[in-house]
């Protein structure tokens, strides 16, 4: 798959991507042990695009997440990603010693931004994860998935204009995992970040995509992509996104059976 030149926006002009991966390769290691995870993968997002990548169990969708983010090079190929992103994992990684509300405060504060707007942001937000009455707890008063939605919380608090998410909701089950699919799509309609999201769940990505990229068996390519036009919000079992579902999962088993594992 090759790089857009561009997305036409509405009225024909062309913006500038949000995230722009071109041609990008990464070797983890050097010598004999060296692994390509990479290979020369093209993908562009658009500003306010929430795209999904999809792909078999070390195709390099960490990998991925990891150079867009900054966090490491590529070997090769370029990465354009105006602004800083903004990572949010499995892990909710919250600081035990602070309140809910100090947690979300905690990226505005280093920000510098004021004690009174941090205090009203973080009320929104935490409001926005119907979290609002929690916010004088800590974090081990809350459950796993409120712990998450707290992450959530903070991940969008700086407003950064691209989100990266690696499998943010992995751990979580599904009831609650479906709650946080609708805060996420709420706070992404309000705040309109591109979202580069990578999950092993292809019905999660129907659920959430306008596209879902598919990453070849390592080493990791674009080598197939659909965009989702089923109206939101969606659900996780309606038959839309079931179809869309079944179709990535037919494109996955067959890569993963191209390369034998
Ligand atoms: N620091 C590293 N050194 C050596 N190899 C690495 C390193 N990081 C990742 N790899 C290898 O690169 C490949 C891609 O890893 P990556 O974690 O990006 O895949 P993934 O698609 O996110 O995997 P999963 O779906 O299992 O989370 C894997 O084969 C992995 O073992």
């Amino acid at each position: 798959m090759t790089a857009a030149a561009g997305t036409p926006a509405p009225g024909g002009a062309v913006t500038a991507p949000a995230v722009r991966i071109d041609a990008v390769s990464k070797v983890h290691g050097r010598g004999a042990g060296a692994v390509l995870a990479l290979d020369e993968i093209s993908l562009d997002v658009a500003p306010g695009e929430f795209v999904c990548v999809v792909g078999a169990s070390g195709c390099g969708k960490s990998t991925l997440l990891s150079l867009v983010a900054g966090l490491d090079a590529p070997t090769a190929g370029e990465l354009t990603v105006p602004g800083r992103p903004v990572l949010m994992f499995q892990e909710p990684a919250l600081y035990p010693w602070l309140t809910v509300a100090g947690n979300v405060e905690l990226p505005l504060r280093l920000a510098g931004v004021g004690r009174a707007e941090r205090r009203e942001r973080a009320r929104d937000l935490l409001a926005s994860v119907h979290l609002a009455e929690f916010a004088q707890r800590r974090p081990h008063q809350l459950s796993g998935g409120m712990r998450q939605r707290v992450a959530l919380a903070r991940t969008l608090a700086l407003e950064r204009p691209v989100l990266l998410m690696d499998e943010p909701f992995g751990a979580l089950d599904a009831m609650t995992r479906d709650l946080l699919h609708d805060e996420l799509e709420a706070l992404w309609q309000q705040r309109r970040p591109a979202v580069l999201f990578v999950t092993h769940n292809v019905r999660e990505a129907a659920r959430l995509g306008d596209r879902i990229v598919l990453l070849s068996s390592r080493p990791g390519r674009a080598v197939w992509q659909t965009t989702v036009d089923a109206p939101r919000p969606r659900r996780m079992d309606s038959p839309e996104t079931a179809a869309v579902a079944a179709e990535v999962t037919a494109r996955l088993r067959a890569e993963v059976r191209r390369h034998g594992h």
